[in-house]
């Protein structure tokens, strides 16, 4: 995919697709509330297919409208459900990480699996933990790895679970709580990463009428709900970087101050290296003339950002340190090491460090950037097209993951 450098500063409102997090937090809510739940704004991509897909191995019935954006959801009652079979779980941590557990509800056995990159994403903490909760768990390829099948049902109460590595293990066990006979109290072992991520799985959980307390959830059932899933905040920091590398105005409708994703706060970053950020509850403009100074900032909380945040950083005039994030070495690629190794590529002085990287700006050359299978590393790396000449992304398409038309709408933005 060549991309074309901008001639002049944007100007342009945009409404990124759903949310994955918020359609996939959903879809595993509502799938688990007997009677009819109805999704508007919902995310049609590879990640939500893959939980669709997986809610409906389970027994649950899936209308899909894309033109309207709207998914209708007719769920199970998992005490009497008893369907079990094969999910594939594709690339999808969220989908892999949630269907655990909601499987291991069921008095019947049901093998998870995915792609290849899946299965070199770590499973541990989250088998462990089912384990503790009442679960019959079988590692079926390595331990601590996919494919792994699961019987329940779950009796709940106290468990351990790990932070450091992942929050979707916490967010996948707290869905299931309220179905499990004794609720579920957690209990971290290690630092959370990705906080926000387990405050929008409580919130959904509410709205879902779950009963959730910090880390407790009480034995009960989900209530069928009509839901308004909001646009995607990871997909938008594409088009705010955009702003901050080629100058110009971007608004976000449907993302603000009142959002559920922590990733809004990727605005905040661009703020402090010197964006102007004007937000409502439910917009959020950055306007930039394409000057930025470097920054040194923590992303453990919002590290789906933080390639986003390094492509920015290339037109800064001082350099970017991102540290809390050693653990985006287990996402889709070693996340680390790809946007150093890209950035490097196009002669730009990048370092690995052990939490996160470096950022020395430059003038990039023409690139032809590799993608990793990650859909986030073509989408960040998109943005030196929007002020380099010369740059192309290779297999463009692994944007399907969440934002299948995310080249369109860049391309729509001039
Ligand atoms: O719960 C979620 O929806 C997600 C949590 C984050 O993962 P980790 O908790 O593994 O950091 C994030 O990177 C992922 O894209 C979505
Ligand atoms: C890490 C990601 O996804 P997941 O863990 O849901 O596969 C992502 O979307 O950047």
């Amino acid at each position: 995919m060549p991309l074309t450098p901008l001639t002049s500063p944007l100007d342009a409102t945009v409404r990124p697709p759903g949310s994955k997090s918020i359609t996939n937090r959903a879809l595993i809510c509502a799938a688990l509330a007997p009677g009819t739940s109805t999704l508007t704004g919902a995310l049609f991509a590879d990640d939500t297919q893959a939980m669709m897909g997986a809610v409906t191995a389970l027994g649950a019935g899936i209308n899909q409208d894309p033109d309207n954006r709207t998914l209708t959801v007719a769920g199970i009652d998992p005490s009497t459900a008893t369907t079990a079979g094969l999910i594939d779980a594709r690339q999808s941590g969220t989908t892999s990480r949630f269907i655990l557990p909601a499987a291991a509800l069921l008095n019947a056995r049901t093998i998870v699996d995915g792609t290849p990159q899946l299965r070199a994403r770590p499973f541990g903490p989250i088998l462990d933990a089912l384990r503790e909760v009442g679960a019959q768990i079988e590692e079926l390829g390595e331990p601590g790895y996919l494919p792994a099948a699961v019987h329940g049902p779950l009796h709940g109460g106290n468990v351990p679970v790990s932070g450091h590595i992942s929050s979707q293990f916490l967010s996948g066990l707290l869905m299931a709580a309220p179905l499990m006979r004794d609720g579920l109290s957690v209990t971290l072992t290690s630092p959370l990463v990705s906080v926000p991520y387990v405050e929008m799985t409580k919130a959904v959980m509410i709205a879902f009428g779950a009963q959730v307390t910090d880390l407790n959830v009480a034995a009960g059932a989900y209530t069928p709900t009509t839901y308004a899933i909001e646009p995607d905040a990871s997909a938008a920091s594409y088009f705010l970087g955009a702003a901050a590398v080629a100058g110009g105005r971007i608004t976000i409708d449907g993302l603000g101050t009142a959002s559920l994703q922590g990733d809004v706060a990727f605005a905040d970053i661009l703020e402090r290296m010197g964006a102007t950020v004007t937000r409502t509850p439910t917009s959020l403009t950055v306007t930039s003339a394409g000057h930025l100074h470097g920054v040194d900032v923590n992303m453990a909380d919002i590290s789906d950002t933080a390639q986003t945040l390094a492509a920015v950083a290339v037109y800064a005039d001082s350099p970017t340190r991102v540290q809390g994030i050693g653990f985006i070495r287990g996402k889709e690629t070693n996340r680390v090491a790809a946007v150093v190794t890209e950035l490097r590529r196009a002669g730009i002085d990048a370092t690995e460090d052990e939490d996160g990287f470096t950022i020395n700006p430059g003038t990039p050359r023409p690139t032809r950037f590799a993608t990793y299978e990650d859909h986030r590393m073509a989408m960040s790396l998109s943005l030196l097209g929007l002020r380099t000449p010369g740059i192309e992304i290779e297999n463009p398409t692994c944007v399907a993951k969440t934002y299948p038309t995310y080249f369109t709408d860049l391309a729509a933005l001039t």
